[in-house]
């Protein structure tokens, strides 16, 4: 039966050395979607490469650095990049739409929606929807920067079958390859652990930007999605296809039995956070593996002005960021209460929820014991 597959296709797999676009390559991966097309299957495709497309045309010697001369570039490339795509699958007769998304597309319900029914009109029409990040108004806050995690939020918005980051790597290996040659690739992916973030590097060249860790980053919130995740390599014909029949050359992350609630979903990935709360190795320790809420008790400080009901990020007291949560808290009333006994901060402040940030209420930054997570 077909299946609801969205590719994503980093800078480093479609530029030449030279940092400029390698029509080839787009060829070539348009042929393999194009194949898995032919099979039945719906194909998404979430695409770097304008920037690389289009700094030369601009006029720049190298692939510019500064935010916005690579707006300008994306601007000219993304353009360019569609053209490329569209000749190649021209062949095949399918229709490529350009869709170009940012951070607020899906925290918005509205835009979410109005997204999603366009995507499945253009499935039903049988073309393959080509979606970037809109580069010429996403910055900072608003901005993904690499593509991976917009494509783990794609897969769940259009509630995917899978989700296939092809990179310049055949998958995740125990160390970064280029500076640890004994590396070894991991086959499977359970569960994400601590011990696999840190074996996740940056960027392997200077087109790419997120490296292994934002694919980690991409790979966990599909997971939570429910969507199953693959990074590997796509660089022989057949080998797309090899990948979605499992036989890929990379690393396979098993979708979480219980996939986030639509809330814990925003909370974890598509919230701003209004400020930190800071916690001891104890609260930590609770939140993160024991499936507890954070208690007043454990908290040690608090950063920000942010109110009650707001998204918050909370940290260890390294400054390691933990995950986030809704806290019932103001800024100033944590403050009053941090360290306290549940007792004593219940005489200190008038909350709604005693608890700072309820369990149901919080998504941890790595999937640590599955188990305990719906306790
Ligand atoms: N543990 C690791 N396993 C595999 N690759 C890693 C690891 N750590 C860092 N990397 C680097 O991540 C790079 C891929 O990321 P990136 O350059 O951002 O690619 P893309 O443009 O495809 O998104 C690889 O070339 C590799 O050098
Ligand atoms: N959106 C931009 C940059 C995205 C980017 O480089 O992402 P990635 O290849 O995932 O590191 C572009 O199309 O050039």
């Amino acid at each position: 039966m077909g299946k609801r597959i969205v590719v994503k296709i980093g800078s480093s797999s479609l530029t030449s050395e030279q940092g400029g676009l390698n029509r080839d390559r787009v060829k070539f991966f348009a042929d393999e979607l194009a194949s898995l097309h032919r099979s039945g299957h719906q194909v998404l495709l979430v695409t770097s490469g304008a920037i690389a497309a289009g700094f030369r045309r601009l006029g720049y010697a190298s692939r510019p650095k500064l935010v916005h001369e690579k707006q300008a570039a994306a601007s000219v490339g993304q353009a360019l990049l569609m053209q490329a795509y569209q000749e190649a699958l021209d062949a095949s007769g399918i229709a490529a739409a350009q869709i170009l998304l940012t951070r607020p597309d899906f925290s918005n319900r509205g835009r979410a929606q109005n997204a999603t029914r366009t995507i499945e009109e253009l499935l039903k029409q049988h073309a393959i929807p080509v979606i970037n990040e809109n580069d010429t108004v996403a910055v900072d806050e608003i901005k993904f920067g690499e593509n991976d995690s917009l494509s783990a939020l794609v897969a769940n918005l259009v509630k995917a079958d899978g989700l296939y980051i092809l990179t310049d790597m055949d998958g995740l290996y125990t160390g970064d390859p280029r500076k640890t040659p004994e590396a070894s690739r991991i086959e499977h992916v359970e569960t994400l652990t601590e011990e696999l973030y840190r074996m996740a590097g940056g960027a392997g060249s200077s087109v790419g930007t997120g490296g292994m860790r934002s694919k980690l980053e991409a790979a966990r919130i599909a997971m939570q999605g429910g969507v199953p995740a693959f990074v590997g390599r796509v660089s022989d014909p057949g080998d797309l296809q090899a990948a979605v029949a499992g036989q890929g050359k990379g690393t396979y992350f098993a979708s979480s039995l219980h996939s986030l609630s639509a809330k814990k979903h925003w909370v974890g990935f598509l919230s701003d956070p209004q400020g930190r709360v800071v916690v001891d190795d104890g609260a930590g320790d609770a939140l993160l593996n024991r499936g507890r809420s954070l208690l007043p008790a454990g908290v040690t400080a608090a950063e920000g002005d942010f109110h009650p009901g707001e998204v918050v990020e909370v940290v260890g007291a390294d400054g390691r960021v933990l995950g986030r949560g809704v806290t019932n808290y103001a800024a100033w009333q944590i403050i009053a209460v941090a360290g306290l006994s549940t007792e004593e901060a219940r005489k200190r402040v008038e909350v709604g929820r005693i608890e700072v940030i309820h369990r149901d209420e919080w998504v941890a930054s790595t999937i640590v014991k599955e188990a305990h997570a719906h306790e």
